[in-house]
């Protein structure tokens, strides 16, 4: 039996502005309970622009809900127009930082080796990275989504002490399932979340795997959790646009309740 605590993190993706932002803050915290809290850890992802606020109102009403950037830069400062800084994203007591979504790595060409350097970045301010892997649809179809995705795993770990890596966090995200209403059969992805638990296992140690949470992320909804979460090496899952439905991120969370 595992002792990972399953990690709910929404991100919005660039969905809703700073007021908005409150405001759905306000509703998860109203719905969620300490009861939700104990058993599953709470996170959202809203676009840089809002965390300002989601900080003020986190901290102000001591909330139990993390948050998080969707992004960082791999440098600490400089001329680097348009990117956001680990010293700003830790100033803005952030959590979590996703890196190499994607949609970073199709629209913005990330390379694992850029991948990888973000993740330093963040671990060297005190971020944890949720890793964003997956493969695209005719990978998929090729049948090397488990090597694709391996390889990214091993690309964004690259020279990461142990102490670090033992507490990422790892997004297994097939790119055909993101956004389409096309969820990877739970067993799908129990086999690629095997694979890289596995991976770290061959990088570092049986043990050290053990602790690694590994999300799933694709069209996760309150209707599709339970089975996706009953699978021994799912430790939560990484939201899209169900996340930007309060009720139903909420329901998400509550998926031993579905
Ligand atoms: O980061 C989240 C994933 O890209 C999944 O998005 P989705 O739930 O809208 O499919």
């Amino acid at each position: 039996m595992s002792t990972r605590t399953p990690l709910m993190a929404g991100n919005w993706k660039m969905n809703l502005n700073h007021l908005e932002a409150i405001a759905h803050v306000q509703k998860l915290a109203f719905a969620l309970a300490d009861k939700d809290y104990e058993a599953v850890e709470v996170a959202v992802l809203p676009p840089f622009t809002d965390l300002r606020s989601v900080q003020t109102l986190v901290d102000g009403d001591k909330l139990k809900i993390k948050y998080g950037a969707q992004d960082i830069s791999a440098h600490d400062s400089g001329a680097f127009t348009g990117e956001i800084s680990g010293p700003m994203l830790a100033k803005l007591k952030c959590t979590y930082v996703a890196i190499g979504h994607s949609e970073r790595r199709q629209y913005h060409a990330e390379t694992d080796e850029l991948v990888n350097a973000k993740v330093k970045a963040a671990y060297k301010h005190g971020l944890t990275p949720i890793l964003c892997v997956g493969e695209e649809l005719e990978v998929r179809e090729a049948g090397n989504h488990v090597s694709h995705t391996l390889a990214q795993v091993e690309g964004g770990l690259k020279d990461l002490p142990a102490e670090q890596a033992e507490t990422v966090v790892i997004a297994y995200e097939p790119v055909w399932a993101i956004g389409t209403g096309k969820v990877c059969g739970a067993e799908d992805a129990q086999e690629v979340c095997a694979a890289i638990r596995g991976k770290i296992a061959e990088l570092y140690s049986q043990d050290l795997a053990d602790k690694v949470r590994i999300q799933y992320g694709g069209s996760v909804k309150a209707g599709n959790v339970a089975e996706i979460m009953a699978q021994a090496d799912i430790d939560g899952a990484l939201v899209g646009g169900a996340s930007l439905d309060a009720d139903e991120f909420v329901k998400i969370v509550r998926f031993r309740d579905q």
